[in-house]
C-alpha cells in the first residue's frame, strides 16, 4: 500500500510584500481588522478597534512632541467662508480643484468649503488674537479631519479624501528669522516621530514647481516604500507673509510699528501609520514597534494535562509584573486553539514580543520569549522578567529602526549620467543627480529621467562633493546641488 504523502496544499500566500506592495498592504490592514476599506464612499475608510488602538499611541506621541514645544492645541471648525479660502492666490490656486463644496445646508446661503488644511481658517482668527510682539511667537495644532477631492486613484490609509488622523500645525513670528527658527524645530519635532515609529525617511526642500500651495518654501519628509517608490510623510512649510498680508494680521513692534507676522504650518496625516505598517510588515502579517504597539507582549501557556493549575498561576504573576510596570501584556488562554495557531495569529497581529510558559518553564523558573522583529526564540530566566522585557522591547524599537535605515539607504543611490539614473531608477528608489539649481534644467531632468524631484536633500549627511559636475540636463552649467 502506498504510502500517502499528503501534503498540506501551501496555503495560498495571501500577499508577498516585495512582489505585489499594494495587494500586501490591502491585505494586512484588512486581515488584521485594523481598517476596513469597504466603507463605500471613495477615499473615506473606517479604523477598526485595533487600528484606533494604534492610532491612539502615535497621536498621544504626536501631542506630547508638540505640547512640550509649546504648542497649544485648538479646535477650528471645519466649514471655511469661501472668501476667506479664495483670499490667498497661489493657494486658491493650488487648492481649487481639490476642495469639497457644502452645496446645500439649510437656505444655502453662503457658500463653505470643507477645509482642505486650515491655513484660511485660522488666519481671520490669528488677526483677532495677535496684536503685539509680546503674543509671539504663536504655536496652535489640531489633530482633525480634512477633506481633499484628489484626483490622483486614492489608496487606503495613503491617499485618501477624507484624511482624518490630519496634525496641522500653524504658528505666527515676528519675522523670517524666528519662523525659520520653527521650522528647524517642526523638522526636529518630525524626526522625533519618526524614529518613535522606527520609520526611516529622507528630507528634502522640495523645487519651487513642487512647493505647497501659498509657500515660500517646503521642506518635505519621504521615505522608500516595499515597492520602490517614495511616499511623502510629512511636510513643514514657510509661508513668509503671504498668508498674513492678504488676511491683515500684523503686531505692534516694540518701536511701535506694525509688522506682518511670518508664518509657517506643518502637518502629518494617517500616512505616518500605513509608512510604519508598510516599512516594518513582512509575508507574516504586521510587525509593530512596541513604542506603538497595542499589545506588546503575549503571553502563551502551554497546557498539559495535570499542570494548567501550576502554568495559569505562573502566567497571572508575570501578567501581573509585566502591567504593574506599564507594559501592555494580552495572555491568550483559548482552549480551543493550539499554541502554534496562537503564535502565527499573533505574529500576524504585529505582536513584538511573545512569551511561552511550559510545565518545564515553570519546573525551571523561566520563560521562553520569542521576537517579531527577528523571529529568534530563546529562554530567559524569570527572575527579573520585567527588566528583560522592557529591555527587550526597546533593543526591537532600535532594531526595526536600524533595519529600516538600511533599507532606505539600499534605495537611495548616486548618478551623474543619464543611463547611470535610470539605470538606478529602474531598481526603484531615489537617485541622486547633479543639478545647477535652474527650475527649467530641473523639469528638463525630471523629463529626461521621466521621474518626480524630491528636491535637494537637506539630510546632514548628505555628501557635497558635486564640484566639477554638470547639470545632467543643462550640461552648460555648472551643478550647485
Ligand atoms: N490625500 C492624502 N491622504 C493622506 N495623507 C495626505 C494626503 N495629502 C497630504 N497628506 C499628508 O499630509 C501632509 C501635509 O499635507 S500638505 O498638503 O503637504 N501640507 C499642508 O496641508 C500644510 N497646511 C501643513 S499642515 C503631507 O505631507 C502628507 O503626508
Amino acid at each position: 500500500m502506498a504510502k500517502l504523502q499528503l501534503i498540506k496544499p501551501r496555503e495560498k500566500r495571501p500577499r508577498e510584500k516585495w512582489r505585489n506592495f499594494t495587494d500586501w498592504f490591502n491585505w494586512i490592514i484588512m486581515e488584521t481588522e485594523v481598517y476596513d476599506f469597504r466603507y463605500p464612499v471613495k477615499g473615506a475608510y473606517v479604523w477598526r478597534p485595533y487600528g484606533m488602538r494604534i492610532r491612539r499611541l502615535v497621536e498621544s506621541y504626536v501631542r506630547l512632541v508638540h505640547d512640550e514645544t509649546g504648542h497649544q492645541e485648538v479646535l477650528f471648525p471645519v466649514f471655511i467662508p469661501y472668501e476667506f479660502f479664495s483670499k490667498e492666490s497661489e493657494h486658491i490656486r493650488g487648492f481649487e480643484n481639490e476642495v469639497f463644496w457644502v452645496s446645500k445646508g439649510g437656505t444655502g446661503e453662503e457658500r463653505l468649503v470643507l477645509r482642505p488644511t486650515s491655513e484660511t481658517a485660522m488666519m481671520p482668527m490669528f488677526k483677532l488674537w495677535i496684536k503685539d510682539h509680546t503674543d509671539l511667537p504663536f504655536k496652535v495644532y489640531q489633530i482633525v479631519s480634512v477633506f481633499r477631492a484628489e484626483t490622483k486613484a486614492t489608496r487606503p490609509m495613503i491617499r485618501l479624501r477624507e484624511i482624518s488622523m490630519f496634525k496641522e500645525a500653524h504658528t505666527a513670528h515676528a519675522n523670517r528669522e524666528d519662523a525659520e527658527r520653527q521650522i528647524k524645530e517642526a523638522m526636529e519635532i518630525y524626526k522625533k516621530i519618526f524614529d518613535y515609529l522606527s520609520i526611516p525617511y529622507l528630507i528634502s526642500q522640495r523645487p519651487e514647481w513642487d512647493k505647497f500651495a501659498g509657500a515660500v518654501y517646503t521642506i518635505a519628509f519621504d521615505t522608500v516604500m516595499p515597492d520602490g517608490k517614495t511616499m511623502q510623510i510629512g511636510t513643514v512649510h514657510y509661508l513668509g507673509t503671504n498668508f498674513s498680508r492678504v488676511f491683515d494680521v500684523r503686531y505692534l513692534t516694540p518701536s511701535g510699528d506694525w509688522e506682518y507676522v511670518h508664518t509657517t504650518s506643518y502637518g502629518i496625516s494617517e500616512r505616518v501609520i500605513a509608512a510604519m505598517i508598510a516599512v516594518h510588515g513582512d509575508d507574516k502579517g504586521l510587525a509593530l514597534p512596541p513604542n506603538v504597539a497595542p499589545i506588546q507582549v503575549v503571553i502563551v501557556p502551554i497546557m498539559y494535562k495535570g499542570t494548567e493549575e501550576a502554568i495559569m498561576r505562573e502566567v497571572k504573576s508575570i501578567t501581573e509584573e509585566l502591567t504593574n510596570a506599564g507594559i501592555r501584556v494580552k495572555v491568550d488562554d483559548r482552549t480551543d486553539k493550539t499554541p502554534g495557531w496562537k503564535y502565527n495569529y499573533w505574529e500576524m497581529m504585529g505582536v513584538p514580543l511573545r512569551i511561552e510558559i511550559g510545565p518545564k518553564d515553570v519546573e525551571n523558573r523561566q520563560v521562553v520569549l520569542a521576537r517579531r522583529d527577528t523571529m529568534e526564540k530563546f529562554v530567559a530566566p524569570r527572575e527579573g522578567i520585567v527588566d528583560t522585557v522592557k529591555e527587550l522591547l526597546n533593543v526591537i524599537n532600535d532594531n526595526m529602526r536600524s533595519m529600516a535605515w538600511e533599507f532606505l539607504r539600499s534605495m537611495t543611490t548616486k548618478a551623474t549620467t543619464v543611463d547611470e539614473a535610470r539605470k538606478r531608477l529602474d531598481s526603484g528608489g531615489v537617485v541622486e543627480v547633479p543639478w545647477s539649481g535652474d527650475n527649467d534644467c530641473g523639469m528638463a531632468i525630471q523629463q529626461l529621467l521621466d521621474a518626480d524631484a524630491l528636491g535637494v536633500p537637506m539630510d546632514e549627511d548628505a555628501s557635497k562633493d558635486i564640484s566639477g559636475l554638470r547639470d545632467l540636463a543643462c550640461s552648460d552649467k555648472q551643478a550647485n546641488y
